[in-house]
């Protein structure tokens, strides 16, 4: 990454892209078709955008963000009450040590399966703070009805069955929810809050943090700061809709920056195909002026990790 001028996460080499700004409330079903190209266009270029109007209350964004800082300012006795255990997902903890050497993320998180419900691993739930585990069932109710819309509008923009992705990625889906925690860093030039990803699932939301920036995506080999909007969602295509799609809607990688000013809290939920179900270019993307380029695979992210903590991008082991 170029430069190291930092400060409250910014890097002053970097510039702020026009990343697209969409407001969702106008995709319905008399949508004019200047939406749904505004849609497929953000999603085949940037991979990404900032969904404004999504019909979820500020107060309820809020109140997320509210419980998160909550939560990692606990001490650190009682957060690790819910610690992750080796080999899990659900929990309180950070990068997972998959290799010797592997750079670390200057991250805590708390990393929770929300659907399906019956799979739930409550015992990771914090109950401190107390309204924690309400807020987040509901945020994470309100964020699945987003999802829904979105997908069936994602899909109408390719001239799909609105139906489509859903049916593919299943009924259930898994909703996950991660609550990631950039505490202060000495040296924001020799670490990274999040190594440069692309997200494994199908689709993300992001609430940033409504005072502290340090998301950057790339875009064409360059880096862009991702600006705050307070009470927009960043939305992340993932790699599994990337390979649904047939490489029209790309899954950007990303990556957090580090600040010595102020900590920084963003809380993320990722909408991932349910187990077992194979992931495959849809056959209505392929042409012969669109070759398939992804072969298909089921449980992606059961080798996610590994190729993410050796600074790889899993999705290139299923190109063609
Ligand atoms: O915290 C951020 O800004 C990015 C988080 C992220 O990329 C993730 O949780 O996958
Ligand atoms: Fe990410």
């Amino acid at each position: 990454m170029a430069g190291v001028e930092l400060e409250n996460g910014k890097n002053a080499s970097v510039p702020f892209g026009d990343i697209p700004v969409i407001d969702i409330s106008l995709l319905n079903n008399s949508s004019s078709s200047e939406v749904l190209d505004k849609l497929r266009s953000a999603l085949s270029s940037w991979g990404c955008f900032q969904a404004v109007n999504h019909g979820i209350e500020n107060s309820l964004l809020e109140e997320v963000r509210g419980v998160s800082k909550e939560f990692f300012q606990l001490p650190m006795t009682e957060k690790q009450k819910y610690a992750r255990k080796t080999g899990q997902c659900d929990g309180y903890g950070n990068d997972m040590i998959l290799f010797q050497n592997q750079t670390l993320d200057w991250n805590d998180r708390l990393y929770l399966l929300v659907s399906p419900e019956d799979d739930r691993k409550l015992e990771y739930w914090p109950q401190n703070p107390q309204s924690f585990r309400r807020i987040l069932n509901e945020y994470s109710a309100k964020i699945q009805q987003v999802e829904e819309h979105l997908l069936k509008f994602m899909a109408r923009s390719l001239c799909l069955e609105e139906d489509c992705f859903s049916r593919k990625f299943g009924k259930r889906r898994l909703i996950e929810a991660r609550f990631n925690y950039y505490p202060l860093c000495p040296r924001p030039d020799l670490a990274l809050g999040f190594k440069p990803h692309g997200d494994g699932s199908a689709i993300t939301f992001l609430l940033q943090d409504k005072e502290v920036e340090g998301l950057q995506v790339l875009k064409d080999d360059q880096w862009f700061h991702v600006p705050i909007i307070p009470c927009a969602l960043f939305v992340i295509v993932g790699d599994q809709m990337e390979i649904t799609t047939n490489g029209i809607f790309k899954s950007p990688v990303h990556t957090a920056l580090t600040n010595s000013n102020k900590a920084r809290h963003t809380m993320a939920i990722f909408s991932t195909p349910e187990p077992g179900k194979v992931i495959e270019p849809l056959g209505e993307l392929i042409s012969d002026k669109r070759p398939r380029l992804y072969k298909a695979i089921t449980d992606y992210m059961d080798t996610y990790f590994d190729f993410i903590q050796q600074a790889k991008r899993p999705i290139d082991a299923v190109k063609i």
